[in-house]
């Protein structure tokens, strides 16, 4: 890939955010869900499932986020559905983030890279996560080929799971905390596309389940770029955490439901009524939050 992308992503993100509100919808096919949908746990159900919830979704939320995991799970007749969704999803408008967490050293990372941000790639997709845990540097083939391609990366920050808190709070020599260490890697990132007026490519994964524990990490959350908050519904958040947890950042956050939405179906109008749902309780959430808080 050598021709530099027209738009970033920071930007287009901005504009669905704008456009359609900022809501991210999972494509988390889980065996139970399929059960609870009537489908088989096999690659027909698996088709069913994902063509459902892109053809209900793809033309109206912001950003669809598949779990790589789920797709993997059925080797590669999975796969398979998961080059059509993201590709059906992108036709309809929607920006795909696909939800692989991916992270290896720089060589690996490369590969990991072209996969999903190389536009000559079957997965290609708007942006992709990464897990900074073999150190941020190792994520510099994803970052790079994302400011050329015009796609974007989310890093695991804060994740939204307790057991995060063991690796993520941890203290470094020099005293910041190794989220805050991420968080501040992502804000240097960010600043080129931030000074040309944009909101950056490069987010952060940051759970919308953390309360006021973000103190606890010492996280300054105005990156400059997105940050993808997962564990509203299942995980126990709701969207009038938002403002709690991310202060005046919320404008910037793109909340994500995948199982509070797909527990729904198989019904597409039901599918779509609670995404709608979803939507307007983040929306009233932020202004709730004050005129910092958008
Ligand atoms: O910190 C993180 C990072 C990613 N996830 C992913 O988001 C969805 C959440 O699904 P729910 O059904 O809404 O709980 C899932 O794909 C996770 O792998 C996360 O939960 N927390």
């Amino acid at each position: 890939m050598t021709t530099p992308a027209a738009e970033s992503f920071g930007s287009r993100l901005r504009r669905a955010m704008d456009e359609r509100g900022p809501l991210c919808v999972g494509i988390d096919p889980h065996a139970a869900l399929l059960a609870d949908w009537g489908l088989s746990d096999d690659i027909a159900g698996l088709e069913r499932f994902t063509r459902t919830v892109v053809e209900a979704l793809a033309d109206r939320v912001a950003v669809l986020k598949p779990q790589s995991a789920f797709f993997e799970r059925f080797g590669s007749r999975g796969i398979a559905v998961l080059e059509r969704a993201v590709a059906d999803s992108r036709e309809a408008g929607a920006l795909v983030l696909m939800d692989a967490k991916r992270g290896d050293i720089g060589s690996t990372m490369a590969a990991y890279a072209a996969t999903y941000l190389d536009p000559a790639s079957p997965l290609f997709s708007d942006a992709v996560t990464v897990s900074p845990y073999l150190g941020y540097g190792s994520l510099r083939p994803a970052l790079d080929l994302a400011r050329e391609s015009g796609t974007g990366v989310f890093v695991l920050a804060l994740t939204s799971n307790p057991e995060g808190a063991e690796v993520q709070h941890a203290v470094r020599a020099g005293g910041a905390s190794v989220a805050a260490t991420m968080l501040d890697h992502l804000r240097a990132e960010n600043a080129g596309e931030n000074a040309a007026g944009a909101m950056g490519s490069y987010g952060a994964v940051v759970g919308a389940t953390l309360g006021d524990t973000l103190g606890a990490a010492g996280a300054d959350l105005s990156i400059g770029g997105p940050l993808l908050a997962p564990g509203i519904g299942a995980q126990g958040a709701t969207a009038a955490d938002l403002p709690k947890v991310f202060g005046a950042a919320v404008r910037d956050v793109v909340p994500n439901v995948s199982r509070g939405v797909l527990r729904h179906g198989p019904d597409a109008a039901a599918l779509r009524a609670s995404a709608a749902r979803f939507a307007d309780e983040v929306r009233e959430a932020a202004d709730a939050g004050g005129p910092g808080a958008r």
